[in-house]
């Protein structure tokens, strides 16, 4: 694992976004695999900036996000779909067409989870996931005690993700009870990882992933160790309880 501090949330999104842009100048056919959650609208923030001042262009790069809430259709305000498209999409110039998102409004889940793997694989695989972490070691929507095995999937979500997502919505009620989610098999065939974290919410979940070398479905980001290509940007704050990790670096 690379590890690179960021002094705080700015810096980070700032270097997380100069590292994804440099990916996709280098090669401009990327499949990118994109996050939502509050950890990367900075990310969004500095990419939508570089669109406009620098013109680097997505034309050809395909998409792939985790996740999506099952039950809301892509209009909802609160489902991923819109998340990325007022966040990233409406402002660059990525063709419709090339963006995808798990349809968690379809009638058939199952088939829906079968659908996007076959499109990540007709894709040739990720080349670069973005990724946040849950409080709990969650990467994308997978719980701890999900199975490493798992592709895309349907996920009950715990309640303390959906309180910690309840900010975006008006009520924990509100919050849906299932997700489809790549899964950390999935997630582990993409070819390069870069995991972003902020806060001292996160710190112990950070200490965790970095420090203990224990790999455990019940905390699923710990799956990553196995991973020969990961790039980890996360602020001082998130990078308080991880003790020495320069040397894991
Ligand atoms: O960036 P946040 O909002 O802390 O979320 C962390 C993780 O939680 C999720 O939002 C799902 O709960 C993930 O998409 C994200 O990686």
């Amino acid at each position: 694992m690379k590890i690179i501090q960021a002094e705080n949330y700015k810096d980070l999104s700032e270097k997380a976004a100069k590292f994804i842009i440099d990916y996709v100048r280098n090669k401009p056919d990327l499949v990118l695999g994109l996050a939502t959650g509050g950890t990367p609208e900075g990310t969004y923030e500095y990419m939508v900036d570089d669109f406009k001042k620098n013109k680097t262009t997505y034309k050809d790069v395909k998409s792939v996000n985790l996740d999506e809430y099952v039950g809301l259709s892509p209009e909802n305000p609160n489902s991923y779909h819109a998340y990325m498209y007022n966040h990233l999409f409406k402002h660059i110039d990525i063709p419709e067409n090339q963006r995808n998102i798990p349809n968690g409004a379809a009638d058939d889940l199952e088939a829906e989870c079968k659908r996007y793997d076959q499109l990540i694989a007709s894709l040739g695989g990720v080349d670069l996931q973005l990724l946040g972490i849950g409080h709990n070691g969650h990467i994308g929507f997978n719980e701890p005690g999900t199975s490493f095995e798992k592709r895309t999937h349907l996920v009950e979500l715990t309640r303390s993700t959906r309180r910690a997502n309840a900010r975006f919505f008006n009520t924990i009620d509100e919050v849906p009870t299932h997700a489809l989610t790549m899964g950390i098999k999935a997630i582990m065939e993409s070819k390069h990882i870069l995991l972003i974290a902020s806060g001292k919410g996160k710190a112990e979940a950070m200490r965790r992933l970095i420090c203990e070398e224990n790999i455990s479905e019940d905390f699923p980001a710990s799956s990553l160790q196995d991973h020969s290509h990961v790039t980890i940007i996360a602020d001082k704050e998130a990078l308080s309880l991880a003790y020495n990790y320069e040397r894991r670096a």
